[in-house]
């Protein structure tokens, strides 16, 4: 039977009419699918609201204590709780959930030799009981970024790395295609050029532009997670702009080798 992990990036969750019209694309899909989201920047407007400060260690961001409680409250809650409003709307029987919920998503606080990262997981596990519980009872799940230690203890896991985890359990019994939906045509070879997507990214390919610097920033560990994924059996891992959602053969497949 087959199945779709639909990862949705930040500027979608921000261009409201953008998440509108992917949202009439999700209602006439056929297939079982399940959605999982980023967060955007509302986290960190809404830490500023409240006069959080950001804390940044080398560079990069570290959630802390305060900034897990603002991470838990805006993607479990505004931002989930948005997207299944606007499902439903469209008839969609999408269940909103954190990692916690159904013990969907384990993860392990990160440890960092340098930098204590806070309330950061990697995901441990994916619970495919749960997923098929849902999916054959016809409930569209709809899963935030948000996991838990098995401890008690929430934790922020990055959104990309929690696709690839539920693809990957979920290929266990579904023919799975995973695909990142994000604010582009898919990869592309020139960032300013949406004429540019590389239509099937190899790893040799993505090591080369990754290394002249054409591939960066949040596309690497989007990248390293699709790769991930096609090395565990997943059947089909692919980067598309939600506008293509229904074109099969759209932005950028992964693909081991030519
Ligand atoms: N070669 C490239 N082709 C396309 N986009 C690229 C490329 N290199 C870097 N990018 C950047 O990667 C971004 C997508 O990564 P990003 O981390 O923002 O993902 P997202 O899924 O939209 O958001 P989130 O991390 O919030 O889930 C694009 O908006 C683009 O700016």
């Amino acid at each position: 039977m087959e199945c779709k992990v639909i990862k949705i990036g930040g500027a979608l969750i921000e261009d409201g009419e953008l998440q509108n019209r992917l949202c009439r694309k999700f209602a006439s899909m056929s297939s079982p699918f399940v959605i999982v989201h980023g967060g955007g920047t509302f986290a960190g407007q809404l830490s500023e609201r409240l006069g959080i400060p950001r804390k940044m260690i080398d560079g990069r961001r570290v959630t802390d204590r305060e900034t897990l409680e603002v991470t838990v409250m805006v993607y479990s809650g505004w931002i989930n709780k948005t997207l299944v409003a606007r499902l439903q709307a469209l008839g969609v029987n999408a269940c909103g959930l954190s990692g916690c919920d159904l013990n969907l998503v384990q993860a392990d606080r990160r440890e960092g030799r340098d930098i204590d990262w806070g309330y950061v997981g990697d995901v441990r596990q994916v619970n495919m009981g749960a997923l098929e519980l849902l999916l054959q009872a016809g409930v569209i799940p709809v899963v935030a970024p948000i996991t838990h230690d098995g401890k008690g203890v929430l934790l922020n896991s990055n959104a990309d790395g929690i696709a690839a985890a539920v693809a990957e359990t979920l290929g266990r019994c579904y023919d799975v295609e995973l695909i990142y939906c994000f604010d582009k045509k898919g990869v592309l070879a020139d960032v300013g050029n949406e004429d540019s997507v590389i239509s099937c990214l190899t790893p040799s390919l993505y090591e080369e532009y990754k290394g002249n610097g054409v591939i960066h920033s949040g596309m690497i560990p989007k990248l390293d997670n699709a790769f991930k994924s096609v090395h565990n059996g997943v059947r089909v891992v692919r980067l598309i702009h939600p506008d293509d959602l229904d074109q099969p053969n759209a932005g950028t497949r992964i693909i081991l080798e030519k």
